[in-house]
């Protein structure tokens, strides 16, 4: 796999002291979908500022497409698109005049024939002579992908696509997502949902308190969330797994209470069955059977709940459904 953004020991200071990037290391692959997932306040958003010139590191470097975001500024923010949360200007402006001038500052050749396609996609080609004031909020964040896109980049940073957004809106933005990924776009997006995550990425990359915690395949991340966990209440405690169960995937409670075994949802056979059998052989008596599975949301959740080093009192981040 090919990058297109390396990231390499990016830190963030702020004037006011705050240290919002703590070492940030990360590299897209070219074509892929990749999601940050991260509560309010982890850092998404001054990792996409630092991109795309908008806000500057205070130590690291950046290369977007072959070219270093500070040295070779021109070149490389010509290879971005960005998407911002809201739109903050062109109120009086036409939709049409205003992705039109957009595609101008980039030095790019007028092109109407593109311009009407990206505006077509979005379903904004009806409003194109609209002033942008007059547009409902959905189709203000479609005018904001339209001038994201306007200058064919090769790389587009989406800050919480879908915060706000309707269910179609929500579900045009995937359609559009993977439409343009077919195009060979690369495509960064923030999100603190995790089901958006989910639906849209090819990768996730979980960051916290300015750090990234993980970064993994959606495949491989779905596998380990397919993962379920069948505790067993035993009759009489046990000191230890009896050897005769050891080749099991077994572990015994804190307080040696129950055994909690661990099996693939996904696989054909869970072996529960035999499981049971040979806990009758060893004269293991339970009293009671319950599973449960790990999700998304709980790994996601314990991962940004750790404490980090520098915390000395640490509170709990909020889940991620209440910081909307
Ligand atoms: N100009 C600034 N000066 C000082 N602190 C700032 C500044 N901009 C952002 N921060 C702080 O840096 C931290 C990271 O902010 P950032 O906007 O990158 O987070 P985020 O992950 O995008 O959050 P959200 O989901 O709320 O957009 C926050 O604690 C924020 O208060």
């Amino acid at each position: 796999m090919q990058p297109i953004i390396t990231i390499e020991g990016l830190t963030k200071t702020y004037a006011s002291g705050f240290q919002a990037l703590k070492g940030i290391d990360l590299t897209v692959n070219r074509g892929e979908i990749f999601a940050l997932l991260g509560p309010n306040g982890a850092g998404k958003t001054t990792l996409i500022s630092i991109i795309c010139g908008i806000v500057n590191a205070s130590s690291g470097t950046v290369v977007a497409d072959g070219h270093d975001i500070v040295r070779d500024y021109r070149a490389a923010r010509g290879k971005i698109g960005l998407v911002p949360q809201e739109l903050s200007t062109d109120a009086f402006e036409s939709v049409w005049d205003t992705v039109r001038f957009s595609r101008g500052l980039f030095g790019k050749a007028p092109d109407p024939a593109y311009l009407e396609k990206v505006l077509r996609d979005l379903s904004l080609w009806d409003k194109k002579d609209s002033k942008i004031m007059a547009l409902s909020g959905g189709m203000k964040r479609r005018v904001l992908i339209a001038k994201a896109l306007s200058h064919e980049p090769k790389i587009l940073f989406l800050d919480e696509p879908t915060a706000g957004v309707d269910v179609e809106l929500r579900h045009d933005m995937w359609q559009m997502v993977h439409g343009l990924r077919e195009d060979g776009v690369t495509i960064l997006l923030t999100t603190h949902y995790i089901e958006e995550a989910e639906q849209m990425a090819d990768r996730i990359g979980v960051i916290n308190k300015g750090e990234l915690v993980l970064v993994e395949e959606k495949a491989t991340l779905m596998r380990k969330l397919g993962k379920k966990q069948l505790t067993i209440s035993l009759q009489e405690p046990l000191e230890v797994v009896p050897a005769g169960l050891a080749d099991l995937p077994l572990e015994l409670s804190g307080d040696g209470a129950s055994l909690v075994y661990t099996f693939d949802v996904q696989s054909e056979e869970t072996g529960i069955a035999g499981l049971l059998r040979r806990l009758g052989e060893q004269g293991v008596d339970f009293k009671d059977l319950h599973t449960s599975e790990s999700s998304l949301e709980e790994i996601f959740v314990s991962l940004v709940r750790a404490p980090s080093a520098q915390d000395t009192a640490p509170t709990p981040a909020p889940k991620p459904e209440a910081t909307a």
